[in-house]
């Protein structure tokens, strides 16, 4: 009789500890999700607009930016080398250096060209468009982000985040058919109509490129942990500099560097601010993307770059003076009403659940499968 109380006591400390280390498990997982939204927010409004600050004052080099989209790389280092010494401290035996096998690193590899290739076309259209006009096409990211995610990874929608993929499509083509009225002075229509096809290309490259990396995450023979992902992000961003760096040397454009900064309208020193300014900013939007695709769903890091775009307008409206007419006010009330609609979406799925009794869920849409 003792013995059998004894059993049932250590079996319901056994379940206490579990439930401990689920209950911890996930509020780490939503400091990260908090965490990486917040690079994710960063990045995807500084990037473009200290892009733009390098292009206005006389930069001119596209596959420099394009380059300098994911060069800062080696900052990866940094949170990688205290995830290696925190784990060091608390494992035995000690984790190995690099966890990466080969398969996810040949992935990462792919994946890493696919988005070198990207920030060409990005980095082609902000060269051409006003901030406020490429941020507003690039909402049409969302809707490339949606049926990728479809199809790829078989992401479950509701009415509402349907709704507001809608909504941000109908945004991008509201300004799709206004004439080029704020075209940058000295700009021709020809150079606007690429400088509008490459971003669009871009959106949607970019658009294939999350759910893709969701899908490495799912067929991940290896646990995913978010120090893997850290490593999966210095392995795609060290080739998709590659890539860029590849275009940087056929273009010369190492050999003009220092002239165009001499020649650089705010000063040599500030043009060096600005580059490097711009490498940081889109380490974080990078990081930041797959950071929130491993604590949520790609979906739900292109709701956050779509959720971000109106700052960059407004940003871009304030800081370079540039226009802000009609449409694109309509565009960007549109684009509000999808983001509230998809939150509004969420919230009231997450209250079904919870008062059906599975208070399970605590991230929007899809949990990572390794959690
Ligand atoms: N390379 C890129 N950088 C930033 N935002 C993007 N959106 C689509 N492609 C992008």
């Amino acid at each position: 009789m003792m013995m059998g109380k004894k059993l049932l006591d250590l079996s319901n400390m056994e379940e206490e500890e579990k439930k401990k280390k689920k209950k911890k498990k996930r509020s780490m997982k939503k400091i990260l999700l908090l965490l990486n939204s917040v690079l994710l927010a960063m990045g995807t409004s500084g990037g473009p607009l200290v892009m733009r600050l390098y292009f206005i004052h006389g930069g001119n080099r596209i596959w420099l930016s394009s380059f300098l989209e994911t060069a800062a790389f080696p900052l990866i280092l940094i949170p990688l080398t205290f995830s290696h010494l925190h784990r060091t401290s608390h494992h035995s035996p000690k984790p190995k250096l690099v966890s990466i096998k080969l398969p996810l690193f040949l992935a990462s590899a792919v994946i890493g060209i696919l988005t070198g290739l990207d920030d060409y076309l990005y980095a082609c259209g902000i060269a051409r468009l006003p901030v406020s006009t490429s941020s507003l096409i690039q909402a049409s990211h969302l809707a490339f982000t949606a049926v990728f995610a479809f199809l790829l990874v078989k992401h479950r929608f509701t009415a509402y985040s349907v709704n507001a993929v809608v909504l941000l499509t109908v945004a991008a083509v509201v300004l799709a058919l206004r004439s080029g009225g704020d075209r940058p002075s000295g700009e021709s229509t020809r150079q606007y109509v690429i400088g509008f096809v490459m971003i669009l290309a871009a959106a949607a490259l970019y658009g294939f490129v999350l759910p893709l990396m969701e899908l490495v995450y799912k067929r991940s023979k290896q646990r995913v942990t978010y120090s893997l992902v850290m490593e999966i992000q210095f392995v795609m961003c060290f080739f998709a500099t590659l890539f860029c760096t590849i275009g940087m040397l056929i273009n010369n454009d190492f050999k003009v560097i220092w002239r165009e900064a001499k020649d650089y309208k705010l000063g040599e020193t500030k043009y060096y601010v600005v580059v490097v300014g711009s490498a940081i900013m889109w380490q974080f939007f990078f990081l930041g993307a797959i950071g929130v695709i491993f604590c949520s769903s790609s979906l739900f890091s292109g709701i956050i770059i779509a959720a971000f775009l109106p700052v960059t307008e407004v940003l871009g409206v304030i800081v370079y003076k540039e226009n802000f007419e009609a449409e694109k006010g309509v565009a960007l009330l549109l684009s509000l009403w999808g983001f509230v609609s998809y939150f509004y979406g969420e919230i009231k799925q997450e209250r079904e659940k919870n008062k059906k009794g599975c208070p399970e869920r605590e991230l929007p849409q899809s949990l990572p499968p390794n959690s």
